[in-house]
């Protein structure tokens, strides 16, 4: 279509269908209402308009069908992070249906921006439990979830919101907490070829989850993925904590290396990655064969890991507290440089 934000209800197994934000360069995006999952980035680089080019990993074997959480794009990980607290892992935005807030149609030909915003707010389902069965850990407080997602011809931009909406149901005393991340699974030609600097990562500390959760230096710079997971014994899988204040404002350069298209082997594909200050981390991620045979299994391709990396922005180390009536707003912004 025409640029603009389409709902398309019936398309694929997922439930709910897809919406997709179309730019008039080509660019697009396309996401699952379960999850408000970004399974789909398409754009050209700059100076290279075309054809555009797939930026995200999907795994092959990820299940569509609303029975697990799918594996690849970005998925949002909310309430928690990972194991860090007493959810399934990664908690329940990645598993429920939201709701397109952003009345589907065309936009002007000459936009810059097209933009789309989805939304999750509480219900019985999550203050129960009941959105697994069986019934897991209750989330008793009244929230909303608001997610926006745009799209200029060489950058995606996500925001993610998080309104305390209301008095807790069970216990007043104890405040909305939240960890978080946005579980951005790039795609590479080489996962050999990675490179990510910049952000104040050299020098910064991180928690190395593949070696007994120890804690840190990063001495690498830029780092490179087969050096990192070496040196932890397996794969990679750390969590950065982010300098504070000013190193944080710098970009970060994700260099996937070269042979993205296909089709020029030897232009190497790079972004910017802007993540706002209120991601207090930063996650690094590749499963590698280890991953692959152990937890990170069976919807796993078997070379997956060989054509992904993620980086995340993250709340992951101290949970954000929200008091009713609070809120709290996390961005990330990712642009093609090259
Ligand atoms: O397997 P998933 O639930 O999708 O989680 C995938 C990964 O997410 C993050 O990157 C965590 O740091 C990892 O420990 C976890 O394995």
């Amino acid at each position: 279509m025409a640029a603009g934000v389409e709902l398309r209800e019936d398309e694929g197994p997922t439930p709910g269908g897809r919406v997709r934000l179309t730019h008039s360069s080509g660019a697009a995006v396309e996401l699952t209402r379960f999850g408000a999952h970004i399974v789909s980035w398409t754009a050209a680089a700059p100076g290279r308009p075309h054809p555009p080019i797939e930026r995200l990993w999907m795994s092959s074997l990820s299940a569509l069908d609303g029975t697990a959480p799918i594996r690849g794009g970005i998925p949002i990980a909310w309430p928690q992070f990972a194991d860090v607290g007493p959810l399934p892992l990664h908690g329940f935005a990645r598993e429920l249906q939201w709701a397109l807030v952003t009345p589907p149609g065309p936009a002007p030909a000459d936009a810059a921006t097209v933009r789309a915003e989805l939304q999750l707010s509480s219900s019985a389902q999550t203050k129960e439990g009941t959105w697994r069965r069986p019934a897991v850990a209750p989330f008793p407080w009244d929230f909303t979830l608001r997610y926006a997602i745009e799209l200029c011809e060489e950058s995606l931009s996500l925001e993610l919101t998080v309104a305390h909406v209301g008095a807790p149901v069970a216990s007043p005393s104890v405040p909305l907490q939240f960890t978080a991340c946005l579980h951005t699974y790039f795609r590479t030609a080489d996962y050999e070829q990675v490179r990510l600097e910049g952000g104040g990562m050299c020098g910064a500390s991180f928690i190395d989850k593949v070696d007994s959760l120890a804690r840190k230096l990063e001495h690498a710079h830029p780092l490179s993925l087969v050096p990192a997971a070496t040196e932890s014994g397996g794969y990679v899988d750390r969590v950065y904590m982010r300098p504070s204040p000013a190193p944080a404002l710098a970009p970060m350069l994700l260099d996937v290396g070269a042979g993205l298209d296909g089709a020029t082997p030897a232009v190497r594909s790079v972004y910017e990655v802007r993540m706002s200050d209120a991601w207090p981390d930063f996650v690094v991620f590749n499963p590698g064969l280890d991953g692959k045979r152990g937890d990170k299994g069976p919807d796993f391709d078997d070379d997956g890991y060989k054509s992904m990396v993620c980086l995340e922005p993250a709340v992951a180390v101290a949970p954000v507290v929200l008091r009713p009536g609070g809120e709290w707003v996390g961005s990330c912004v990712i642009r093609i440089v090259a």
